[in-house]
């Protein structure tokens, strides 16, 4: 397994920046935060990282790792709630890698999917859609996706959202064993005591870096005046130039 290595990586939008300037690695088997007030760039950040977002500058080196190496969870957000498929199905999905898009579920792979929702504590509603499943159901069982997918890097965004206190620490137990198994783990999140009571490293994102490295030390005043003066900064300075004219404040 290798670390994920940004070099000095910007991704916008058109003429709109959203993330400019980023270096650092997310090491093997870390477990990291992403934090950051609203638009800072996080989900940009996670999207560019899975390809699913070019960069407009830089490099982001995955090593050995790959792309089935590394699973992701979007925003609930961007998931379609409504498309006909059942929880089984669903779950089931997790394995692709060992049945491919139409292969038959081998006998292990069924039973490793009864333990993945097992784990999550998610039985008895197999069968129905997934449109019926409350929010914290529902992301119980894109975890057991997840831990069915098996990858060494997971990526995370905003995993709790809409998901009551049990659920929430349910997961983060599970993103716990993950840590504890040498997976690398990122995670969007907006709640500070949770990341500085669960992990342990934080990139604290204004659009740039404000800080990255222990969570104890990253949300101090200096760097929160930080962020707010680079939110301003790429907010209202940098419409309609290339990122190469901008100069940092
Ligand atoms: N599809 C898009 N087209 C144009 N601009 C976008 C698009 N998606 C995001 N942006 C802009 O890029 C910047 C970063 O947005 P992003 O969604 O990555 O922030 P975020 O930190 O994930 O925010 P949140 O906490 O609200 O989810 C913001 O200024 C946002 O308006």
């Amino acid at each position: 397994m290798s670390d994920l290595i940004l070099d000095d990586v910007c991704i916008s939008y058109g003429q709109h920046h959203a993330v400019c300037h980023l270096s650092g690695a997310f090491k093997k088997g870390s477990l990291t935060a992403i934090a950051g007030s609203n638009g800072a760039g996080k989900s940009t950040l996670v999207k560019a990282i899975m390809g699913e977002l070019p960069l407009t500058r830089g490099r982001i080196k995955r090593g050995s790792l790959r792309n089935q190496d590394i699973a992701y969870l979007p925003q609930t957000a961007d998931i379609n709630r409504q498309f006909p498929i059942s929880v089984y199905d669903l779950v089931s999905l997790g394995t692709w890698t060992e049945t491919g898009a139409f292969g038959r579920l081998s006998d292990s792979s069924q039973a490793n999917i009864a333990k993945a929702l097992q784990r999550v504590a998610v039985t008895g509603v197999e069968q129905r859609q997934i449109q019926s499943l409350s929010a914290g159901q529902f992301q119980r069982i894109l975890f057991a996706r997840l831990l069915l997918q098996d990858a060494q890097v997971i990526i995370l965004d905003e995993p709790f959202t809409a998901v009551d206190e049990k659920t929430t620490l349910d997961l983060i137990h599970l993103i716990k064993q993950w840590h504890q198994e040498g997976r690398t783990v990122i995670a969007v999140l907006h709640d500070i005591e949770q990341i500085q009571q669960y992990f342990p490293s934080t990139l604290y994102l204004a659009r740039e870096s404000v800080f990255w490295g222990d969570s104890k030390s990253a949300f101090s005043s200096t760097h929160r005046a930080q962020a707010r003066i680079l939110t301003d900064y790429w907010d209202n300075a940098t419409q309609n130039k290339e990122i190469n004219e901008v100069a940092l404040p």
